[in-house]
């Protein structure tokens, strides 16, 4: 196949050189020419290292560059943690494009009113995957897992341009949602069904198919299922629970991020998972013990 010249490849601003970010960048550094955002740096270039599922190991480099260095932005990814993005949107917005494109993939509920906000012309886009990596070391990833990825559009003016084309070519198992509220809500609820289970009893994913684990995901997952449909959003308990067991299944030799989180003894993402099932009870006057008993203990740092 012919290489394309580096100078006719799209741009693609990538915050940071995390898990998500770098494998992502693996994926599309033959599509784009792909810069990290990094916080600062002391070369130029980096060496990345991807572990592939089937043991290969591919190495390919990529320029850094820190938000100073930055004069405009026409396409940009946000695999950060969802706490990190009012961060990161505060420091890009007057770098952003008025018409770039702009990608956000991260666990629990975005900040929709905060991102809208933020970005009120750009074409806002937001991608969920059951993909899994680990960070072995600052640009070393080791790709654990393979699963289905989905990007919907986040706001009315978004178009279907050539970068999303790329995107769609690049990834594999990649599907275009065009109901955004499902797709952030079917997701939402595999993260609410394991992550917390996983972080509290610090097992593997597919410890949880096990039948002691079943009420306390039937809780919660019942509690999601409640608010989406207040929402607006029609999933059934039985789907949600079907979609959370094959995802326990599928990752079923992974320790969840929230697991790694509490491991490490570093902030973790219930906020927007457990804690937006909690904070919409609370609008609606519905009592949700399951996720705010988990949000509590998640929170406390000593589950
Ligand atoms: N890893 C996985 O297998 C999966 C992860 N996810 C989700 O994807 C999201 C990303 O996960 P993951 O890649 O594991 O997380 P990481 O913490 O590994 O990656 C986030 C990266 O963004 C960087 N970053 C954040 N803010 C800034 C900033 N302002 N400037 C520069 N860099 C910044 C972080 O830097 P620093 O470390 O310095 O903060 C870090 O390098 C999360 O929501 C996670 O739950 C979803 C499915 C699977
Ligand atoms: C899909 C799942 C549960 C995979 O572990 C995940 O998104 C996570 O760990 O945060």
């Amino acid at each position: 196949m012919q290489k394309r010249n580096k100078v006719n490849k799209p741009k693609l601003y990538i915050v940071g050189h995390g898990a998500i970010g770098l494998l992502f960048a693996q994926l599309l550094h033959t599509a784009f020419d792909i810069k990290l955002i990094v916080r600062s740096k002391t070369k130029n270039l980096a060496h990345i290292t991807v572990a592939a599922l089937d043991q290969s190991v591919e190495t390919f480099s990529l320029e850094t560059v820190t938000i100073d260095e930055i004069d405009s932005i026409d396409n940009l990814f946000i695999p950060t943690k969802s706490y990190q993005v009012a961060n990161v949107l505060a420091q890009l917005q007057n770098k952003i494009r008025s018409d770039a494109i702009v990608i956000l993939s991260h666990n629990g509920m975005p900040n929709l009113t905060a991102i809208n906000q933020a970005l009120a012309t750009q074409n806002l886009f937001f991608l969920t995957t059951s993909m899994a990596a680990l960070k072995h070391a600052d640009f070393a990833i080791a790709h654990t897992g393979f699963g289905a990825s989905f990007i919907g559009a986040l706001n009315a003016n978004t178009e279907k341009t050539p970068t999303i084309e790329h995107l769609l070519t690049a990834i594999p198992n990649i599907t275009i949602e065009q109901n955004i509220n499902a797709l952030l809500w079917q997701k939402l609820i595999i993260n609410i069904a394991i992550n917390p289970l996983t972080a509290v009893h610090q097992v593997k994913n597919g410890a949880l198919i096990a039948p002691q684990y079943a009420s306390e995901i039937i809780g919660l997952i019942n509690e999601a299922v409640f608010i989406a449909n207040k929402e607006g959003v029609e999933i059934s308990l039985s789907s949600a629970l079907d979609s959370a067991y094959r995802v326990m299944r599928a990752t079923s030799q992974n320790y969840s991020s929230m697991n790694r989180d509490v491991f490490k003894q570093q902030q973790s993402e219930i906020d927007s998972i457990c804690g937006y099932i909690h904070k919409k009870g609370v609008e609606y006057c519905y009592s949700t013990p399951f996720n705010s008993r988990f949000l509590a203990l998640i929170q406390d740092g000593t589950p």
